[in-house]
């Protein structure tokens, strides 16, 4: 069966399940997968019915981590088409590596399936718009798993910056900090008897396998990943968005390079990326992947800059300082995925939206796609702010999309 050629759509017109328990299969069951597996099987209204991953080690690892109420194991494959065939799934979670991540969001909202996708939410813009069709077209419950936008101190944070409290926010900084290995310099063997190589693929043109891609190495080359930009970077920026209240820039500004390690790693290990946005103001993102010291002592975080104060988002919680850098409180508190997933469960048992429903993951991840664009492209991209597309330059514009694999670009 080819991918444009899905099952039809299996549809419940509201979308809900009237108090059943919302049937879930896992798509892409390593690092990330096997967390969320654990995450939905603790959910008391979702279960976990069939998980599915292209190395049938990983399979049988992580099936096996799976008790259902009946007692029974979960279903597991290896080709997720085969998945969106069974009517009796609700919905997909999908974190495989990030080519994967729009395709599959497509293909599952066309079979009828709710998604619940791994960030970033598509590995190109053109992508990401396609999927926002997706779920409109096909009325499905379509969320991105940037977490923190559930984490209770987190959204604390975000009504004061939007309460006025740190009065007018001109600015927000976003960072990443960490001393990652050298991958290393590959070499092409035949691939693991375990793993299905074409299928980890999917979309992506062919290519020999190499021994330092699978697993996690992959977010290094543009092919399938989108750098720690893409990587970590979208969870920041999605925050100081929020905290911003804005959608697309007018200009983006990129610098940096890869400077740590000679190796097959393509995207920077050194970035910095300017986001101007018309209402006057600005983000930045600072991502260094070789040396751990972040802004505020911290690894990852966001500092809000408003003219009666400033507001620091750091792991679970913040720091509120006011216009002296006096600290007024430091508030932490529940971090972790539970409430992320369940809100995905209650929209799709209940209705609603979820607060990182596929429009606002797609006005996020674009932030993203922009910084690299700018980067691999001389540095500059002016943005149209109305639609988020670079304005008059052809070499930008040509990375908007990417090319498929042969009958595996998505249509909707
Ligand atoms: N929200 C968060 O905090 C986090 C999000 N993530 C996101 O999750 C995603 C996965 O990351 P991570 O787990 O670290 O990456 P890994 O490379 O460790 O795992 C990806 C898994 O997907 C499998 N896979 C690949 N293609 C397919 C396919 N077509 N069908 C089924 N399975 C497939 C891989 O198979 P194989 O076993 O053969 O490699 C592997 O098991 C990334 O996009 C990442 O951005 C990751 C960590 C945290
Ligand atoms: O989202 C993520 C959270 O942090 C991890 C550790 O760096 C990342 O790999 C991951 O993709």
């Amino acid at each position: 069966q080819s991918p444009e050629s899905a099952p039809d759509p299996v549809t419940d017109d509201q979308g809900k399940l009237d108090g059943q328990k919302v049937r879930l299969a896992v798509i892409g069951a390593n690092n990330r997968g096997t967390a969320l597996i654990k995450g939905f099987n603790a959910n008391p209204n979702a279960e976990v019915v069939a998980v599915c991953d292209v190395d049938s080690d990983v399979l049988q690892r992580t099936a096996a981590l799976i008790n259902q109420p009946s007692g029974g194991k979960p279903t597991t494959y290896v080709d997720l088409r085969h998945v969106l065939d069974r009517p009796d799934i609700d919905a997909i979670v999908v974190a495989t590596p990030n080519h994967w991540h729009a395709p599959a969001t497509i293909l599952g909202c066309a079979a009828g399936k709710h998604v619940y996708v791994e960030k970033p939410c598509s590995q190109t813009p053109e992508e990401g718009v396609l999927a926002v069709q997706a779920a409109r077209k096909h009325d499905r419950v379509v969320m991105m798993g940037s977490q923190r936008r559930s984490w209770p101190a987190v959204i604390a944070a975000m009504n004061l910056v939007h309460s006025g409290r740190i009065g007018k926010v001109s600015y927000a900084r976003t960072w990443y900090n960490n001393r990652r290995t050298s991958v290393g310099v590959g070499n092409q063997v035949p691939a693991p008897q375990t793993l299905d190589w074409d299928l980890w693929q999917g979309p992506a043109p062919r290519r020999p396998y190499v021994d330092n891609i699978v697993h996690y190495n992959w977010h290094w080359h543009w092919h399938w990943g989108n750098g720690e930009l893409g990587n970590n970077g979208i969870h920041v920026l999605d925050l100081a968005r929020w905290g911003m209240q804005v959608t697309y820039p007018n200009r983006v500004t990129a610098g940096g390079g890869k400077y740590r390690y000679q190796d097959d790693q393509q995207t920077p290990d050194t970035m910095m990326v300017t986001y101007d946005f018309p209402e006057s103001k600005t983000i930045t993102w600072e991502g260094l992947s070789w040396s751990p010291m972040g802004a505020h002592d911290t690894s990852v975080g966001v500092s809000f800059h408003g003219s009666e104060g400033t507001l620091v988002v750091f792991g679970q919680g913040y720091t509120l300082y006011d216009d002296h850098n006096k600290e007024i409180e430091t508030v932490t508190d529940a971090g972790g995925d539970t409430a992320h997933l369940d809100q995905f469960v209650q929209c799709i048992r209940n209705g609603g939206t979820p607060n990182t429903d596929i429009q606002v993951a797609h006005d996020s991840t674009l932030l993203t796609h922009l910084g690299n664009m700018a980067y691999r492209t001389g540095g500059l991209l002016n943005i149209n702010p109305k639609n988020g597309k670079p304005i008059d330059n052809q070499a930008a514009t040509a990375l908007w999309g990417r090319e498929y694999e042969q009958g595996w670009k998505p249509i909707v």
